[in-house]
């Protein structure tokens, strides 16, 4: 579902020196995995997973999602690949000034969806993740795991096959981490949607991730079949995480 190949991205530090925030990785997640992008701060992580949908642009390599190559498209092939992309937040980026239900349907209406279609979309989005009631609130009325809930009814409303998750719980508490969680794998159950999830923490990965790869400074160390339950255990950051578990 998702090739990265031979993907870098480099930026410039302060005395204009240049460094890898990401060394040139292959990776491949499979259709319908969740898969974890784990490690310390400053690995890399959030940046590979913005290599995905090229909201950062690779120095070097190709990036392929459903057998399309995005590294290849110009900017209109790009936006309508984007929509088989869903972006979720960890600090939620909702419009403010809009209410529930006008935000799930947000990225509908820029795809040029008509509003008999939306409305019955954004119901149904709602419904998935138990939002119903809160339809016509705005965002400030909202809990962080409310907010959260909107974050992933619009990142679904397009009917994306691929959903890209940065931190998406590191503001919650752990009750309302395990409820959003349980929503996100409630989502990749019922519609088989891929899920790729940035994350630093380990019981995060345990409870959702079918894979995990681990990152330590822009590198890619392993990956781990959690769900056949291998660890991270190849590498001594993946030793270390396993011993602060
Ligand atoms: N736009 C940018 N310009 C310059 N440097 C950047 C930029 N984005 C990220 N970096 C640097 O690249 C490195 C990797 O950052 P990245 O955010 O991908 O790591 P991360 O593993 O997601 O960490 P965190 O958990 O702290 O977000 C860091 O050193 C970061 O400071």
């Amino acid at each position: 579902m998702i090739i990265l190949e031979n993907v870098s991205k480099h930026y410039q530090n302060r005395d204009k020196s240049r460094f890898a925030a990401v060394a040139p990785t292959d990776l491949h997640i499979r259709a319908g995995e969740i898969f974890g992008l784990m490690g310390y701060s400053g690995a890399g992580k959030s940046t590979l997973l913005r290599l995905i949908n090229l909201l950062e642009r690779p120095d070097t390599g190709k990036v392929l999602v459903d057998k399309q190559d995005l590294t290849a498209m110009n900017d209109a092939a790009l936006r309508r690949a984007r929509q088989n992309i869903g972006m979720i937040f960890q600090q939620f980026n909702l419009l403010a000034n809009r209410t529930v239900e006008q935000n799930v349907a947000f990225p509908l209406e820029i795809a040029g969806w008509t509003a008999e279609q939306i409305r019955p979309r954004v119901a149904e989005c709602l419904e998935i993740v138990g939002l119903t009631e809160r339809a016509g609130h705005y965002p400030a009325q909202l809990s962080g795991g409310q907010k959260q809930r909107v974050g992933i009814a619009r990142a679904l409303a397009p009917k994306p096959h691929v959903m890209l998750a940065d931190e998406p719980t590191s503001a919650l508490d752990p009750a309302t981490t395990r409820s959003v969680l349980g929503c996100l794998q409630d989502i990749n159950a019922r519609f088989g949607v891929t899920i790729v999830i940035v994350t630093h923490e380990m019981s995060v990965i345990r409870r959702l991730c079918h894979r995990t790869a681990l990152l330590d400074k822009g590198k890619l160390l392993e990956v781990a079949d959690v769900q056949n339950g291998e660890v991270l255990a190849q590498s001594d950051i993946g030793r270390e995480l396993l011993r602060e578990d």
